[in-house]
């Protein structure tokens, strides 16, 4: 994949691969549901069927926080919960501020999901003079003249892209020189970044066309199967194909991607 994106080595602190960390979501969000639920364990099957992951791989990424279960009683959800979010950031309260409120600005704005895991947006930035001042989810617009400032005082340092395609690399150029140093990125370009600044970007039409070929595929095998002539891509699950899941790029990952 292209990436303006510093290259990093593939485990974080503690020797925890990328890829695990990746997949660290999918389980908070399936033992979250689990524990809204006040379900007390979960054996690493339910665990990963619930995450949409397979479960040698959910083993082996608890192995790595020092999570192994209980034999015949499975893992403490509550415990694991803490642990996931502890491994991720999550206790600590994360400001985040959005740049470009438009259709999708004001939507994420408006999504209620930040906070509660713990990502507070601090402020909602934009161009338009005409929006400053003018709330969105109950929160102000301020204009890009603040940003700056707007970083500085709310000690930001993750942002949030959704602009055009061409304000985004200006856009992320002034987070990352006021002090941001992650950076979810919606539009739709390859940001380039400097050393210890860390981009995730995310693409549903990229997504939408993975499905695509997907559907191209399933309906090559339907006819394959029609003829009784070998389809022409293996079908997916089998050793020919790899492991992965309908859930993102890198297989058994969000639907979020480095830039
Ligand atoms: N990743 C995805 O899955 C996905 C989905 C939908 C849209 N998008 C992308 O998200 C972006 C926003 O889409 P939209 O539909 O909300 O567009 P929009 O036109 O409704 O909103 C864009 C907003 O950005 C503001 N803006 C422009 N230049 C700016 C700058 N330099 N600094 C700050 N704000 C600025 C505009 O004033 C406007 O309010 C686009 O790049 C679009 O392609 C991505």
């Amino acid at each position: 994949m292209a990436t303006g994106r510093t290259h990093r080595p593939a485990t974080r602190s503690r020797g925890i691969p990328e890829a695990t960390v990746a997949r660290l979501p999918l389980y908070l969000r399936a033992l979250t549901a689990l524990s809204e639920r006040s379900v007390p364990t979960v054996s690493s099957e339910e665990l990963a069927a619930a995450a949409g992951v397979n479960s040698a791989k959910l083993r082996k990424d608890f192995s790595y926080l020092g999570s192994y279960g209980t034999r015949g009683v499975g893992y403490d959800v509550e415990y694991l919960v803490y642990q996931i979010s502890r491994e991720l950031g999550l206790t600590q309260d994360w400001p985040v501020v959005i740049v470009g409120i438009g259709n999708l600005g004001a939507a994420l704005a408006n999504y209620g999901g930040f906070a509660s895991r713990g990502f507070r947006v601090a402020a909602l930035i934009d161009a338009d003079p005409a929006m400053a001042g003018k709330p969105v989810a109950g929160i102000p617009v301020q204009h890009t003249d603040e940003l700056e400032k707007i970083i500085k005082d709310n000690g930001v340092s993750i942002g949030v892209i959704a602009t055009p395609a061409g304000a985004a690399q200006p856009v992320c150029d002034r987070l990352v020189a006021a002090g941001v140093t992650s950076i979810l990125n919606f539009a739709p370009t390859v940001l380039s970044v400097p050393d210890g600044v860390d981009v995730r970007k995310v693409d549903l039409s990229i997504e939408l066309q993975i499905l695509a070929f997907h559907e191209q595929r399933k309906a090559g095998e339907e006819t394959a199967a029609g003829t009784g002539a070998l389809p022409a891509a293996a079908p997916r699950g089998t050793a020919a194909a790899d492991d992965s899941t309908d859930q993102g790029p890198d297989g058994d990952v969000p639907a979020v991607m480095p830039a």
